[in-house]
């Protein structure tokens, strides 16, 4: 896959992009990463790309000109170009999967009070926020989700590092990890994790994920009802925990 990423800190990227899993991903050439200072295309003397809103109020707006003249020059017409906003459809682990099977990814990472607006209308495909905050710049956001996208890019992560199981792709959190020493500080491994007999341990996980995704994010639970028809198992799991937090 290819990503272009439009920003005026181009430097921010070097660091996460090249490091750990997603620099191997670049290193093996599934992911090919280009920067572009936006700064680079402004045409005025003092390259400037920034200026004051029409009708007033507080900050400034990147300027049309310089993103313009960026985007035309990469040829951008048909592929994805998606700008990074606190006022886009909020970013989850499904449009993560979607946009990893593009073959061309641009993001525009806004600063200041954002783009202007003919910027938006006229290039951009899709507007992504990371959540309901703000922060000064579009760079951290673009980050976020080129991290989760890359991650389901095929030989991105290796054979043992599956996402299937993790949170989210089932549409469930996932069970509690632990790993080596069987006991620390007194602190034990679940038993049944260390018994060696995987119908058990299946049982576990689906059991702890189901009781981790109630507690902190029913909504999930609602959902993955929803969306999928309950085996017999789960829905006493379900049941199980539903009279659990009555009781509590
Ligand atoms: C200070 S913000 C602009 C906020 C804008 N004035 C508003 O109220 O919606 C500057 C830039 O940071 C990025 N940004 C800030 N919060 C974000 C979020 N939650 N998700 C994605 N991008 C964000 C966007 O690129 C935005 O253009």
């Amino acid at each position: 896959m290819r990503i272009d990423i439009l920003t005026l800190f181009p430097e921010m990227f070097r660091a996460t992009l090249g490091e750990s899993i997603i620099g191997r991903a670049r290193e093996k050439g599934i992911l090919d990463i280009h920067l572009v200072n936006i700064r680079d295309y402004a045409q005025n003397k003092h390259k400037q790309v920034d200026d004051y809103p029409y009708g007033g109020g507080a900050g400034m707006v990147m300027q049309p000109q310089p993103i313009f003249s960026a985007l035309e020059a990469m040829e951008a017409q048909g592929c994805k170009i998606i700008y990074m906003s606190p006022k886009g459809k909020t970013f989850h682990q499904g449009m993560a999967v979607e946009l990893a099977k593009e073959e061309r990814l641009i993001f525009l990472c806004g600063h200041y009070e954002g783009v202007d607006q003919r910027v938006i209308d006229y290039w951009v495909t899709d507007e992504i926020s990371i959540g309901d905050y703000v922060l000064t710049g579009g760079e951290l956001p673009a980050m976020v989700v080129i991290d989760a996208v890359a991650r389901m890019l095929p030989g991105v992560l290796g054979q043992a590092e599956s996402f299937m199981d993790e949170s989210f792709y089932s549409g469930l959190l996932e069970y509690p990890q632990y790993t080596r020493p069987s006991e620390f500080r007194g602190l034990k491994v679940p038993d049944v994790l260390l018994s060696g007999n995987h119908k058990l341990i299946e049982q576990w996980r689906k059991e702890e994920a189901l009781r981790i995704t109630m507690k902190n994010r029913p909504d999930l639970i609602i959902k993955y009802m929803e969306k999928k028809d309950l085996s017999k198992e789960e829905r006493k799991i379900i049941e199980a925990l539903e009279k659990d937090c009555i009781a509590k």
